[in-house]
């Protein structure tokens, strides 16, 4: 046998008429042969995987597949709005937020949701909702009860399978690649959901940990948390014998550990006494002033104004409004408000005629909402001046002294908007048309 040829990979082989061959009973033959327990099957596969994997990196080096993704979403949700009529800054901002999708650059905004969808059997929750949250920017979601913050929240944290569309965070695809997406998130959900025999740093070292902080500075965080959030006396406490607030508090706090780019915030200060809650929205700044995004939901009008760059009003499950507190009272309540507490023992017919003085006198304005004893009026004039409003509320008084017991006159503030916009929620919505919709539009 030829050791020589051996070692340069050729096998022998015994033949059948092995006498003939001067080497003797065995034929040369190479290991590289597709046929028999050769390699070369082997080294074929290996280059069509490494071709196959190297076209795999380069797609998505290059962003191909993004790209490939984003003009799929946003062509099926193209057909969301037909037949509804959409508020500009709303538009506008679906079409910001499907141009970034198209072009592959969802790493642009902290979060990018497009034409997010939900419906629980038979009903639209959330109806084909575009939201794009900028780095460092607090996007306030309002809405009356039943709006869909809450689903909302949960299909942007993968609590909750999305009906159709699509959500970003960092650039990170919840669909395709949903570990990174999640590991970028800081969730409050809106019940709390502690573990009622640990103490709170017990809860925040155990996220610390699970976020993978290492355990020389974990402690250090954790105590920093908790003192920004006002639970030093109660860290050593069984989080059962938490009152709300303070339950609201630490759910806030396990959001914020490992300081994640991105806060979504259910209703985080619900509950908590004034003073506890500056201290949240203070700590909330901090996490601003960090760079960090918080998408928050509030029934509080003064935490949105306090803490929201950017406000979304939701009405069954679509953005009504879009835009900064200061941008949607100018937009869609301009002029005052005048508050009117009525006597329990006034006449029905000497309300009237107080309803008919403030409205005569201020063409312009109407009643805006009645509560038993409180009339609220809007005057949506901005040429009234202050001094128009108090002579004519002295006046009111002078003449109803027997109808009006108090009265208050104000500027129109975010409240105003929100209210304006309540009356058009409805509580149970049917599909829309839309191709992203499963089954939608088939079922009607
Ligand atoms: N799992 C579910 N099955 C059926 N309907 C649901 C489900 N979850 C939510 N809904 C319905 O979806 C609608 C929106 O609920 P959601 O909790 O998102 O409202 P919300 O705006 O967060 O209200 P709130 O301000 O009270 O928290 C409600 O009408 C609710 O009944």
């Amino acid at each position: 046998m030829d050791w020589t040829l051996m070692k340069r990979g050729i096998s022998f082989v015994p033949t059948e008429n092995c006498v003939d061959l001067p080497s003797g009973c065995f034929e040369p033959k190479s290991y590289i042969r597709l046929e028999g327990l050769n390699i070369g099957e082997a080294i074929i596969m290996l280059g069509c995987s490494g071709f196959f994997w190297f076209v795999c990196l380069f797609l998505l080096e290059h962003r191909y597949l993004q790209r490939l993704w984003g003009k799929l979403i946003t062509h099926m949700v193209a057909d969301c709005f037909e037949n509804t009529q959409e508020d500009e800054d709303v538009l506008y901002e679906k079409e910001r937020i499907q141009d970034l999708f198209q072009r592959g650059e969802t790493e642009k905004d902290a979060l990018l949701a497009v034409g997010l969808t939900k419906s629980f059997k038979r009903f639209v929750v959330v109806d084909c909702l575009n939201i794009g949250v900028h780095h460092g920017e607090c996007f306030g979601l309002l809405g009356v009860n039943g709006a869909g913050k809450t689903t909302t929240f949960k299909m942007l944290t993968g609590a909750e399978v999305i009906t159709s569309g699509g959500s970003c965070i960092m650039g990170y695809n919840l669909g395709v690649n949903r570990r990174k997406y999640l590991s970028h998130v800081g969730y409050c959900p809106q019940f709390d959901a502690l573990v009622n025999v640990m103490t709170a740093k017990e809860t925040l070292l155990m996220y610390a940990r699970l976020r993978g902080i290492p355990e020389s500075v974990a402690e250090q965080h954790v105590d920093s948390l908790i003192d920004q959030l006002g639970l030093t006396e109660y860290k050593d406490k069984h989080c059962g014998t938490y009152s709300g607030g303070n339950k609201r508090k630490l759910s806030t706090a396990i959001a914020m550990v490992g300081e994640p780019p991105l806060l979504f915030l259910d209703e985080p200060t619900l509950g908590v006494d004034p003073i506890s809650r500056r201290k949240i929205w203070n700590a909330l700044v901090d996490c601003i002033k960090n760079g960090q995004s918080i998408v928050l939901t509030s029934h509080s009008m003064e935490e949105c104004e306090y803490l929201c760059h950017r406000l979304g009003i939701m009405v069954n499950g679509r953005f009504r409004c879009l835009g900064s507190p200061q941008y949607l009272k100018d937009k869609y309540c301009q002029g005052y408000t005048i508050k009117v507490k009525t006597r329990m023992t006034a006449s029905a017919e000497k309300l009237e005629e107080l309803k008919t003085f403030l409205v005569q006198t201020f063409g312009g304005s109407f009643l805006r909402d009645e509560h038993i004893v409180m009339l609220n009026f809007l005057v949506e004039r901005r040429d009234v001046t202050w001094a128009q409003l108090y002579s004519t509320v002295r006046e009111m008084k002078t003449r109803f002294e027997d109808v009006v017991e108090d009265s208050l006159v104000g500027k129109t503030s975010l409240e105003d908007v929100f209210l304006s916009f309540t009356s058009e929620q409805v509580q149970q919505r049917p599909k829309v048309k839309c191709r992203l919709c499963l089954g939608c539009g088939k079922s009607q």
